[in-house]
């Protein structure tokens, strides 16, 4: 049965039940009973309209300028432009919405005129508790986030707290909301926490596979013609050493040609889950003429939106930790503690990377230009390709600009991984349609530096180091501050 957690209308609280309480202290499997929480109504987020007048923020601008610029303050915000797109009106439920790239993505979308459900069961805020992280950035809790977007916008955003992998939730969440697309960020996507112990191995493959197949049952059976956008990693495709296509290549072999999956090789049980969850997509779209859009996104950096820093309760989460921080954002955090960049072995690893602001763009590009039923869409999702060298270099550079003493230490990699190998990944199609990237400027490095530099009291040096080492994956349960301590 589906444990229920109230949500108070005057308070706006949610009400956890002792049983929520007890799944949550009990990890990873609490999200298998975590409960409903939804805003019945949209009248529910509805206020003076007093409250709805813009209000003013001063941002913060970088030394070169306000790109991707700060906000710093808990001054009155301004309301984002609302631009109407051809999406408008568009119900778009989003799967994950209070991650990183889920809230982004959410605000974005609403801003733009589309009706946005959030649907989340907080497992990212719960692995923080449980593994002693905490975001670079001061975050809201959820539904503090959607009542502030509502109060500066005017525009409401559904928020549905529950598991995906509970099917009475989830297909009460689809049937209420009724999307015409689902976009699906809620995996548990850190390669490294994959690798802590097989506990975490297993719930990973558990909750993203699972998950993932739960929305597919749910399109074919309650609405055929919802356009699946899910979040797959070019981390499927591995380092190859030939050029790496979109989703598919052509082959001949003894004489016969076909077009077939592009071949997989993930490089961590997280890695392996998307694999898994393409080839499951790609079954229901055959077996079940669903549309689907398989987005193989590279490693996401920055962390300001024009929504996300509207209002300081909208602020996104920025993870420098050694199990959720990604390459460049952990990078800027250690360049403004003047902590050594750590760069992981011979330092030759490349990866396809893109700023949060070109995530946003790629998904309103991908819902807007659905695939046909039938049809297993697979995009390359990243504007630039870097290796962790080549990152560590132009952090070095901008960080000097700021006086700031950047060394670059190359430290025994934990991970199972070429360090120096060819890389030539395909990325046109997603700029067919239309998408006009932000490339790694100085402006953004800047930015971002200024943006570390401004929260750097919150910085924990304990949770830089490398945390999991993917030789030793223990069948016994580890702990962060354990896996520190044993480096
Ligand atoms: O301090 C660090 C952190 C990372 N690396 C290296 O940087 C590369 C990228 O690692 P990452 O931690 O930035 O990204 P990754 O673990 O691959 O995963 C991230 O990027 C993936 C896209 S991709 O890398 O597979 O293209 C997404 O799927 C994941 O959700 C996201 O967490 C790796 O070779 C890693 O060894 C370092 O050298 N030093």
């Amino acid at each position: 049965m589906v444990a229920m957690a109230a949500i108070s209308r005057a308070t706006g609280q949610m009400n956890i039940s002792s049983s929520q309480h007890n799944s949550i202290r009990n990890g990873p499997r609490m999200t298998q009973s975590a409960g409903l929480t939804k805003f019945a109504d949209s009248n529910q987020l509805r206020i003076p309209s007093k409250c709805l007048r813009p209000r003013r923020a001063r941002l913060i601008r970088g030394p070169s300028g306000p790109t991707n610029a700060v906000l710093a303050t808990d001054k009155p915000a301004p309301a984002p432009p609302f631009l109407e797109t051809n999406g408008s009106g568009r119900r778009v439920m989003i799967i994950g919405g209070d991650g990183y790239c889920g809230w982004a993505t959410a605000l974005h979308l609403s801003a733009r005129g589309y009706a946005v459900s959030i649907v989340d069961n907080l497992c990212r805020r719960t692995f923080d508790l449980q593994l002693g992280l905490d975001t670079l950035t001061p975050i809201a809790s959820a539904h503090a986030r959607v009542k502030r977007w509502g109060e500066i916008s005017g525009k409401h955003i559904d928020l549905q707290v529950g598991d995906i992998c509970d099917f009475e939730f989830f297909s009460e969440a689809f049937n209420a909301f009724q999307p015409d697309a689902v976009v699906h960020f809620g995996e548990q996507r850190s390669a490294p926490y994959s690798m802590i112990d097989r506990n975490r191995a297993v719930f990973t493959q558990h909750n993203n596979v699972i998950g993932t197949i739960n929305v597919l049952f749910a399109i074919k059976e309650f609405k055929p013609d919802c356009h699946l956008v899910k979040l797959g990693t070019m981390g499927e495709y591995g380092t190859p050493n030939i050029d790496i296509e979109e989703g598919y290549i052509t082959i001949t072999h003894n004489g016969r040609t076909d077009t077939l999956p592009y071949p997989k090789q993930g490089g961590s049980f997280y890695h392996l889950s998307k694999v898994h969850d393409s080839h499951n997509i790609h079954f229901a779209c055959r077996a079940w003429k669903i549309a689907a859009t398989d987005l193989n996104q590279g490693v996401v950096y920055g962390v300001a939106t024009e929504e996300t820093t509207a209002d300081p309760l909208l602020i996104n989460r920025y993870d420098y930790d050694g199990i959720f921080g990604t390459a460049l954002n952990r990078f800027v955090v250690q360049a403004a503690v003047g902590h050594p960049l750590t760069v992981y072995g011979k330092g030759g690893q490349t990866r396809g990377y893109l700023d949060i602001r070109d995530t946003v763009q790629c998904i309103q590009l991908a819902i807007d230009n659905p695939a046909p039923n039938g049809e297993m869409r697979v995009y390359n999702q990243f504007t630039e390709q870097f290796s962790v060298n080549e990152l560590a270099a132009i952090i070095q550079r901008e960080g000097a600009k700021l006086g700031l003493d950047v060394t670059v230490k190359n430290v025994p990699n934990p991970r199972v991984e070429a360090e120096e190998h060819y890389y030539n990944a395909k990325r046109t199609k997603l700029v067919d349609l239309g998408l006009q990237p932000h490339f790694l400027s100085d402006n953004l490095v800047d930015s971002l530096l200024n943006f570390a530099i401004q929260y750097k009291d919150r910085i924990d040096l304990d949770l830089i180091k490398p945390a999991v080492d993917w030789r030793k994956t223990p069948v016994t349960s580890g702990t962060m501050k354990a896996a520190v301590a044993e480096k």
